[in-house]
Protein backbone atom coordinates (compact mmCIF):
# COMPACT_ATOMS: atom_id res chain seq x y z
CA UNK A 1 0.00 0.00 0.00
CA UNK A 2 0.49 3.41 -0.88
CA UNK A 3 -0.12 6.81 1.04
CA UNK A 4 -2.24 7.16 -2.08
CA UNK A 5 -4.20 4.06 -2.01
CA UNK A 6 -4.91 4.06 1.60
CA UNK A 7 -8.96 3.56 0.89
CA UNK A 8 -9.71 1.21 -2.28
CA UNK A 9 -12.86 0.46 -4.07
CA UNK A 10 -12.61 -1.62 -6.85
CA UNK A 11 -15.56 -2.88 -9.17
CA UNK A 12 -18.34 -2.41 -6.75
CA UNK A 13 -21.71 -3.08 -7.24
CA UNK A 14 -24.87 -2.86 -4.24
CA UNK A 15 -28.32 -2.64 -4.28
CA UNK A 16 -31.28 -3.53 -2.42
CA UNK A 17 -33.25 -6.93 -3.22
CA UNK A 18 -33.20 -6.71 -6.97
CA UNK A 19 -32.61 -3.57 -7.80
CA UNK A 20 -29.14 -1.68 -8.33
CA UNK A 21 -27.97 1.40 -7.68
CA UNK A 22 -24.21 1.07 -7.70
CA UNK A 23 -22.51 0.10 -10.62
CA UNK A 24 -18.34 -1.08 -10.96
CA UNK A 25 -17.06 1.90 -8.56
CA UNK A 26 -13.66 2.04 -8.65
CA UNK A 27 -12.06 4.65 -6.48
CA UNK A 28 -8.99 5.44 -4.53
CA UNK A 29 -8.63 7.79 -1.56
CA UNK A 30 -5.26 8.85 -0.26
CA UNK A 31 -4.07 8.73 3.72
CA UNK A 32 -5.64 12.10 5.11
CA UNK A 33 -7.55 13.04 2.34
CA UNK A 34 -11.06 14.29 2.26
CA UNK A 35 -13.08 13.87 -0.49
CA UNK A 36 -16.60 14.23 -0.98
CA UNK A 37 -19.51 12.31 -2.66
CA UNK A 38 -21.49 14.75 -5.00
CA UNK A 39 -24.45 14.14 -6.45
CA UNK A 40 -28.27 14.39 -6.91
CA UNK A 41 -30.89 12.94 -4.89
CA UNK A 42 -31.43 8.93 -5.39
CA UNK A 43 -28.01 8.73 -6.79
CA UNK A 44 -26.13 6.29 -4.31
CA UNK A 45 -24.39 8.67 -2.47
CA UNK A 46 -25.25 7.42 0.83
CA UNK A 47 -25.19 3.48 -0.48
CA UNK A 48 -21.86 4.15 -1.74
CA UNK A 49 -20.89 5.27 2.13
CA UNK A 50 -23.06 2.60 3.65
CA UNK A 51 -20.69 -0.26 1.47
CA UNK A 52 -18.02 1.54 2.54
CA UNK A 53 -19.07 1.54 6.28
CA UNK A 54 -20.29 -1.73 6.28
CA UNK A 55 -23.81 -1.93 6.37
CA UNK A 56 -24.56 -2.63 2.49
CA UNK A 57 -22.69 -5.81 1.09
CA UNK A 58 -21.47 -4.97 -2.21
CA UNK A 59 -23.10 -7.75 -5.11
CA UNK A 60 -19.91 -7.59 -6.47
CA UNK A 61 -16.00 -5.88 -5.93
CA UNK A 62 -13.70 -5.33 -3.19
CA UNK A 63 -12.88 -3.10 -0.77
CA UNK A 64 -9.86 -2.54 0.84
CA UNK A 65 -8.28 -0.52 4.13
CA UNK A 66 -4.06 -0.02 3.86
CA UNK A 67 -4.65 -3.62 1.65
CA UNK A 68 -6.73 -5.06 4.38
CA UNK A 69 -9.75 -6.62 2.62
CA UNK A 70 -12.65 -5.28 4.30
CA UNK A 71 -15.40 -6.22 2.09
CA UNK A 72 -16.69 -8.98 4.27
CA UNK A 73 -15.98 -7.66 7.60
CA UNK A 74 -18.76 -6.03 9.88
CA UNK A 75 -19.24 -2.44 10.61
CA UNK A 76 -17.30 -2.20 13.74
CA UNK A 77 -14.20 -4.19 12.85
CA UNK A 78 -13.42 -2.09 9.86
CA UNK A 79 -11.62 0.81 11.81
CA UNK A 80 -14.09 3.84 10.67
CA UNK A 81 -16.64 5.83 12.10
CA UNK A 82 -20.09 7.15 10.81
CA UNK A 83 -22.04 10.23 11.49
CA UNK A 84 -25.09 10.75 10.31
CA UNK A 85 -27.21 13.42 9.34
CA UNK A 86 -30.27 13.12 12.60
CA UNK A 87 -26.99 13.12 14.91
CA UNK A 88 -27.96 9.62 16.62
CA UNK A 89 -27.50 10.82 19.88
CA UNK A 90 -28.91 8.83 22.99
CA UNK A 91 -31.46 11.06 24.62
CA UNK A 92 -30.97 9.76 27.77
CA UNK A 93 -27.22 10.38 28.14
CA UNK A 94 -25.15 13.07 29.18
CA UNK A 95 -22.77 14.85 26.32
CA UNK A 96 -19.83 12.73 28.11
CA UNK A 97 -21.47 9.26 27.58
CA UNK A 98 -22.98 9.59 24.81
CA UNK A 99 -18.96 10.88 23.44
CA UNK A 100 -17.72 7.92 25.30
CA UNK A 101 -20.52 5.21 23.88
CA UNK A 102 -18.40 3.78 21.56
CA UNK A 103 -15.34 3.16 23.32
CA UNK A 104 -17.49 1.69 26.22
CA UNK A 105 -18.77 -0.87 23.81
CA UNK A 106 -14.82 -1.26 23.00
CA UNK A 107 -14.74 -2.07 26.70
CA UNK A 108 -12.11 0.42 27.88
CA UNK A 109 -11.11 0.89 30.94
CA UNK A 110 -13.20 3.93 32.68
CA UNK A 111 -10.11 5.83 33.21
CA UNK A 112 -9.32 6.10 29.83
CA UNK A 113 -12.18 7.05 28.64
CA UNK A 114 -12.75 9.66 31.08
CA UNK A 115 -9.95 10.97 29.62
CA UNK A 116 -10.39 10.72 26.16
CA UNK A 117 -13.75 12.15 26.31
CA UNK A 118 -12.09 15.20 27.72
CA UNK A 119 -10.08 15.05 25.29
CA UNK A 120 -12.75 15.58 22.47
CA UNK A 121 -14.46 17.84 24.51
CA UNK A 122 -11.71 20.28 24.49
CA UNK A 123 -11.15 19.49 20.76
CA UNK A 124 -14.48 19.96 20.01
CA UNK A 125 -15.00 23.15 22.25
CA UNK A 126 -17.66 21.31 24.39
CA UNK A 127 -15.73 21.60 27.44
CA UNK A 128 -18.35 22.87 30.24
CA UNK A 129 -21.00 20.82 28.49
CA UNK A 130 -20.03 17.23 29.32
CA UNK A 131 -23.20 16.77 31.89
CA UNK A 132 -25.79 17.95 29.41
CA UNK A 133 -28.12 16.18 27.73
CA UNK A 134 -28.48 16.67 23.80
CA UNK A 135 -31.88 18.38 24.43
CA UNK A 136 -29.88 20.84 26.22
CA UNK A 137 -27.85 21.61 23.49
CA UNK A 138 -28.17 24.11 20.08
CA UNK A 139 -28.00 22.02 16.49
CA UNK A 140 -24.19 22.87 16.02
CA UNK A 141 -23.20 21.50 19.54
CA UNK A 142 -24.84 18.07 19.27
CA UNK A 143 -23.76 17.70 15.79
CA UNK A 144 -20.23 18.46 17.56
CA UNK A 145 -20.83 15.71 20.16
CA UNK A 146 -21.88 12.81 17.23
CA UNK A 147 -18.74 13.80 16.03
CA UNK A 148 -16.49 13.88 19.42
CA UNK A 149 -18.15 10.02 19.29
CA UNK A 150 -17.30 8.95 15.91
CA UNK A 151 -13.72 10.45 16.36
CA UNK A 152 -13.38 9.29 20.18
CA UNK A 153 -13.00 5.43 19.21
CA UNK A 154 -9.91 6.88 16.69
CA UNK A 155 -10.96 5.50 13.48
CA UNK A 156 -8.64 5.44 10.56
CA UNK A 157 -11.64 6.28 8.39
CA UNK A 158 -14.07 9.38 9.32
CA UNK A 159 -17.42 8.59 7.01
CA UNK A 160 -19.75 12.12 6.95
CA UNK A 161 -23.37 11.49 5.64
CA UNK A 162 -24.56 14.92 4.92
CA UNK A 163 -23.90 15.92 8.62
CA UNK A 164 -24.77 19.69 8.27
CA UNK A 165 -28.10 19.64 6.23
CA UNK A 166 -30.11 19.74 9.60
CA UNK A 167 -28.25 22.80 10.87
CA UNK A 168 -29.33 26.59 9.80
CA UNK A 169 -27.43 27.83 7.62
CA UNK A 170 -25.11 30.15 9.86
CA UNK A 171 -24.39 27.38 11.82
CA UNK A 172 -23.44 25.01 9.10
CA UNK A 173 -21.30 27.60 7.78
CA UNK A 174 -18.68 27.23 11.03
CA UNK A 175 -19.50 23.81 11.83
CA UNK A 176 -18.22 22.86 8.08
CA UNK A 177 -15.09 25.15 8.64
CA UNK A 178 -14.89 23.65 11.93
CA UNK A 179 -14.96 19.82 10.37
CA UNK A 180 -12.44 21.03 7.92
CA UNK A 181 -9.62 22.39 10.18
CA UNK A 182 -10.32 19.10 12.56
CA UNK A 183 -10.06 16.76 9.70
CA UNK A 184 -6.68 18.18 8.57
CA UNK A 185 -5.32 18.78 12.28
CA UNK A 186 -5.98 15.19 13.42
CA UNK A 187 -4.96 13.91 9.23
CA UNK A 188 -7.83 11.60 8.90
CA UNK A 189 -9.20 10.18 6.09
CA UNK A 190 -12.60 11.04 4.87
CA UNK A 191 -15.60 10.91 2.66
CA UNK A 192 -18.12 13.63 3.10
CA UNK A 193 -21.84 12.93 1.48
CA UNK A 194 -23.31 16.33 0.54
CA UNK A 195 -25.79 17.23 -2.52
CA UNK A 196 -24.77 20.66 -1.87
CA UNK A 197 -22.39 21.90 -4.43
CA UNK A 198 -20.32 24.77 -2.22
CA UNK A 199 -20.28 22.16 0.72
CA UNK A 200 -18.14 19.93 -1.67
CA UNK A 201 -16.45 22.33 -3.26
CA UNK A 202 -15.06 24.45 0.18
CA UNK A 203 -14.13 21.10 2.34
CA UNK A 204 -12.89 18.82 -0.34
CA UNK A 205 -9.86 17.92 -1.45
CA UNK A 206 -11.01 15.91 -4.04
CA UNK A 207 -14.85 15.77 -5.44
CA UNK A 208 -16.14 12.29 -6.72
CA UNK A 209 -19.71 13.79 -8.91
CA UNK A 210 -22.05 10.28 -8.98
CA UNK A 211 -24.60 9.59 -11.58
CA UNK A 212 -27.47 6.90 -11.91
CA UNK A 213 -24.59 5.04 -9.30
CA UNK A 214 -21.50 5.33 -11.54
CA UNK A 215 -18.51 8.25 -11.18
CA UNK A 216 -19.59 10.91 -13.09
CA UNK A 217 -15.62 12.63 -12.55
CA UNK A 218 -13.50 13.03 -10.36
CA UNK A 219 -11.05 15.57 -9.46
CA UNK A 220 -10.09 18.56 -7.68
CA UNK A 221 -12.98 21.35 -7.06
CA UNK A 222 -11.08 23.55 -9.03
CA UNK A 223 -11.09 20.88 -12.09
CA UNK A 224 -14.81 19.94 -11.78
CA UNK A 225 -15.98 23.32 -11.94
CA UNK A 226 -13.59 24.42 -14.80
CA UNK A 227 -13.08 21.94 -17.13
CA UNK A 228 -16.13 19.38 -16.29
CA UNK A 229 -16.12 16.15 -18.51
CA UNK A 230 -19.70 15.90 -19.34
CA UNK A 231 -22.69 17.82 -19.79
CA UNK A 232 -24.35 16.20 -17.07
CA UNK A 233 -21.03 17.10 -14.59
CA UNK A 234 -21.36 21.25 -15.80
CA UNK A 235 -24.92 21.66 -15.87
CA UNK A 236 -24.65 19.97 -11.71
CA UNK A 237 -21.65 22.23 -11.42
CA UNK A 238 -23.91 25.25 -12.00
CA UNK A 239 -23.57 25.50 -16.02
CA UNK A 240 -26.72 25.43 -16.53
CA UNK A 241 -27.44 27.38 -19.33
CA UNK A 242 -27.85 25.37 -22.64
CA UNK A 243 -27.93 26.04 -26.33
CA UNK A 244 -27.39 23.91 -28.95
CA UNK A 245 -24.78 24.98 -31.90
CA UNK A 246 -23.53 23.16 -34.96
CA UNK A 247 -19.73 23.36 -35.61
CA UNK A 248 -16.19 21.46 -37.11
CA UNK A 249 -13.16 20.62 -35.30
CA UNK A 250 -10.42 22.55 -37.11
CA UNK A 251 -6.80 22.76 -35.91
CA UNK A 252 -6.87 23.70 -33.03
CA UNK A 253 -10.35 25.15 -32.98
CA UNK A 254 -13.60 23.63 -32.91
CA UNK A 255 -15.60 26.20 -36.00
CA UNK A 256 -19.14 26.83 -34.41
CA UNK A 257 -21.56 27.57 -37.46
CA UNK A 258 -24.05 30.76 -37.01
CA UNK A 259 -27.21 29.49 -36.25
CA UNK A 260 -30.29 31.56 -36.00
CA UNK A 261 -29.91 32.77 -32.55
CA UNK A 262 -25.79 32.84 -32.74
CA UNK A 263 -22.61 34.46 -34.43
CA UNK A 264 -20.09 32.30 -36.21
CA UNK A 265 -16.76 31.45 -33.98
CA UNK A 266 -14.08 29.77 -33.50
CA UNK A 267 -13.51 28.42 -30.15
CA UNK A 268 -9.99 27.31 -28.87
CA UNK A 269 -10.50 23.19 -28.75
CA UNK A 270 -8.01 22.94 -25.58
CA UNK A 271 -8.35 19.45 -25.66
CA UNK A 272 -11.48 18.64 -26.11
CA UNK A 273 -12.98 15.85 -28.00
CA UNK A 274 -15.07 17.16 -30.24
CA UNK A 275 -16.83 15.92 -33.65
CA UNK A 276 -18.48 17.36 -36.99
CA UNK A 277 -21.72 18.40 -35.66
CA UNK A 278 -24.31 19.56 -33.14
CA UNK A 279 -23.03 20.70 -29.71
CA UNK A 280 -24.74 21.20 -26.35
CA UNK A 281 -23.26 24.62 -25.30
CA UNK A 282 -23.37 24.73 -21.43
CA UNK A 283 -22.33 28.16 -19.18
CA UNK A 284 -23.07 29.97 -16.01
CA UNK A 285 -25.36 32.83 -15.61
CA UNK A 286 -22.62 35.01 -14.11
CA UNK A 287 -19.75 33.95 -16.79
CA UNK A 288 -21.66 35.65 -19.46
CA UNK A 289 -21.53 39.07 -20.46
CA UNK A 290 -24.52 41.22 -21.16
CA UNK A 291 -24.41 44.44 -23.45
CA UNK A 292 -27.55 45.78 -25.88
CA UNK A 293 -28.02 44.40 -29.41
CA UNK A 294 -26.90 47.72 -30.91
CA UNK A 295 -23.45 47.29 -29.43
CA UNK A 296 -20.97 48.67 -31.85
CA UNK A 297 -17.68 47.39 -29.43
CA UNK A 298 -16.30 43.79 -31.30
CA UNK A 299 -16.65 40.68 -29.53
CA UNK A 300 -13.48 38.97 -28.02
CA UNK A 301 -11.72 36.50 -30.22
CA UNK A 302 -12.96 33.46 -29.60
CA UNK A 303 -16.29 34.32 -27.60
CA UNK A 304 -19.59 33.08 -28.51
CA UNK A 305 -22.35 35.88 -29.13
CA UNK A 306 -26.01 35.06 -28.68
CA UNK A 307 -28.27 37.53 -29.42
CA UNK A 308 -32.24 37.37 -27.64
CA UNK A 309 -35.10 39.25 -26.07
CA UNK A 310 -35.01 40.23 -22.28
CA UNK A 311 -37.94 38.29 -20.75
CA UNK A 312 -37.77 39.09 -17.18
CA UNK A 313 -34.93 40.96 -14.62
CA UNK A 314 -34.80 40.22 -11.02
CA UNK A 315 -32.53 40.82 -7.77
CA UNK A 316 -31.42 38.07 -6.05
CA UNK A 317 -28.67 40.51 -4.47
CA UNK A 318 -25.64 41.94 -5.76
CA UNK A 319 -26.17 41.64 -9.64
CA UNK A 320 -29.05 41.61 -11.51
CA UNK A 321 -30.14 38.21 -13.09
CA UNK A 322 -31.91 38.39 -16.64
CA UNK A 323 -34.08 35.76 -18.22
CA UNK A 324 -33.53 35.94 -21.96
CA UNK A 325 -35.25 34.19 -24.92
CA UNK A 326 -32.41 33.05 -27.43
CA UNK A 327 -34.61 31.25 -29.61
CA UNK A 328 -36.08 28.83 -28.04
CA UNK A 329 -34.70 28.50 -25.37
CA UNK A 330 -34.80 30.59 -21.88
CA UNK A 331 -31.05 31.64 -20.97
CA UNK A 332 -30.45 33.57 -17.68
CA UNK A 333 -27.05 35.71 -17.54
CA UNK A 334 -26.24 38.08 -14.60
CA UNK A 335 -24.93 42.09 -15.33
CA UNK A 336 -24.06 44.58 -12.99
CA UNK A 337 -27.13 47.09 -14.01
CA UNK A 338 -30.28 45.92 -14.92
CA UNK A 339 -31.49 46.17 -18.78
CA UNK A 340 -35.12 46.29 -19.81
CA UNK A 341 -37.63 43.93 -20.05
CA UNK A 342 -37.92 43.39 -23.76
CA UNK A 343 -35.12 45.06 -24.73
CA UNK A 344 -33.24 43.30 -27.32
CA UNK A 345 -29.56 42.65 -26.38
CA UNK A 346 -26.17 39.89 -26.95
CA UNK A 347 -24.80 37.46 -24.51
CA UNK A 348 -21.46 37.31 -24.75
CA UNK A 349 -19.46 33.74 -23.57
CA UNK A 350 -15.36 33.83 -23.54
CA UNK A 351 -14.36 30.43 -24.67
CA UNK A 352 -12.76 29.55 -21.50
CA UNK A 353 -16.21 29.09 -19.27
CA UNK A 354 -18.01 27.76 -22.53
CA UNK A 355 -18.17 23.90 -22.28
CA UNK A 356 -18.95 22.09 -25.33
CA UNK A 357 -19.88 18.52 -25.57
CA UNK A 358 -20.78 16.62 -28.61
CA UNK A 359 -24.63 15.22 -28.56
CA UNK A 360 -25.02 11.89 -29.86
CA UNK A 361 -26.06 13.01 -33.08
CA UNK A 362 -22.92 15.26 -33.08
CA UNK A 363 -21.70 12.83 -36.35
CA UNK A 364 -23.98 12.72 -38.95
CA UNK A 365 -22.93 15.30 -42.09
CA UNK A 366 -25.76 16.84 -43.11
CA UNK A 367 -25.32 19.42 -46.22
CA UNK A 368 -28.34 21.63 -45.34
CA UNK A 369 -29.27 21.57 -41.58
CA UNK A 370 -32.36 22.34 -39.99
CA UNK A 371 -32.05 24.11 -36.49
CA UNK A 372 -34.17 23.38 -33.57
CA UNK A 373 -37.76 25.47 -34.20
CA UNK A 374 -37.14 24.84 -38.11
CA UNK A 375 -35.01 28.05 -38.58
CA UNK A 376 -32.10 27.45 -40.52
CA UNK A 377 -29.35 28.66 -39.96
CA UNK A 378 -27.09 31.62 -41.70
CA UNK A 379 -29.69 34.30 -39.74
CA UNK A 380 -27.51 36.10 -38.24
CA UNK A 381 -24.18 37.80 -39.74
CA UNK A 382 -21.04 35.86 -39.56
CA UNK A 383 -18.43 37.80 -37.14
CA UNK A 384 -14.67 37.00 -37.39
CA UNK A 385 -12.88 35.17 -34.48
N1 LIG B 1 -32.98 0.43 2.24
C1 LIG B 1 -33.32 0.59 0.96
N2 LIG B 1 -34.13 -0.30 0.34
C2 LIG B 1 -34.47 -0.16 -0.96
N3 LIG B 1 -34.05 0.85 -1.75
C3 LIG B 1 -33.26 1.77 -1.18
C4 LIG B 1 -32.84 1.70 0.20
N4 LIG B 1 -32.05 2.75 0.46
C5 LIG B 1 -31.97 3.46 -0.69
N5 LIG B 1 -32.68 2.88 -1.67
C6 LIG B 1 -32.79 3.34 -3.07
O1 LIG B 1 -31.50 3.34 -3.63
C7 LIG B 1 -31.30 4.49 -4.45
C8 LIG B 1 -30.07 5.27 -3.97
O2 LIG B 1 -30.33 5.74 -2.66
P1 LIG B 1 -29.23 6.53 -1.83
O3 LIG B 1 -29.79 6.79 -0.46
O4 LIG B 1 -27.93 5.83 -1.90
O5 LIG B 1 -29.15 7.88 -2.67
P2 LIG B 1 -28.51 9.28 -2.30
O6 LIG B 1 -27.71 9.67 -3.47
O7 LIG B 1 -27.79 9.20 -0.99
O8 LIG B 1 -29.81 10.18 -2.19
P3 LIG B 1 -30.18 11.39 -1.18
O9 LIG B 1 -29.29 12.54 -1.55
O10 LIG B 1 -31.61 11.66 -1.51
O11 LIG B 1 -29.96 10.89 0.21
C9 LIG B 1 -32.59 5.29 -4.40
O12 LIG B 1 -33.34 4.97 -5.53
C10 LIG B 1 -33.26 4.79 -3.14
O13 LIG B 1 -34.65 4.84 -3.25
Amino acid sequence: MTKENFLQLSGVSAGYGASRVLDGIDLTIAKGEFVALLGSSGCGKTTLLRAIAGFVAPSAGSIKVADRDVTGLPPDKRGMALVFQSYALWPHMTVAQNIGYGLKLQRHPRAEITRRVGEMEKLLGLSGLGDRKPVQLSGGQRQRVALGRALAIDPEILLLDEPLSNLDVRIRLTVRHEIRVLQKRLGITAVHVTHDREEAMVMADRIVILDSGRIAQQGTPEAVYNRPASAFVAAFMGAENRVELWGQPSPGRFEIEAGPANAACAVPLDGRALSRGFVEARFRAEAAQLVPANAADSVAAGSLELSGHVESVSYPGGLWRHAVRVGDDMILVDAHKAFGQGEAVKIRIPSDVLFLFSTPEAQPLASTRSWPGGAKSRSLETSEA
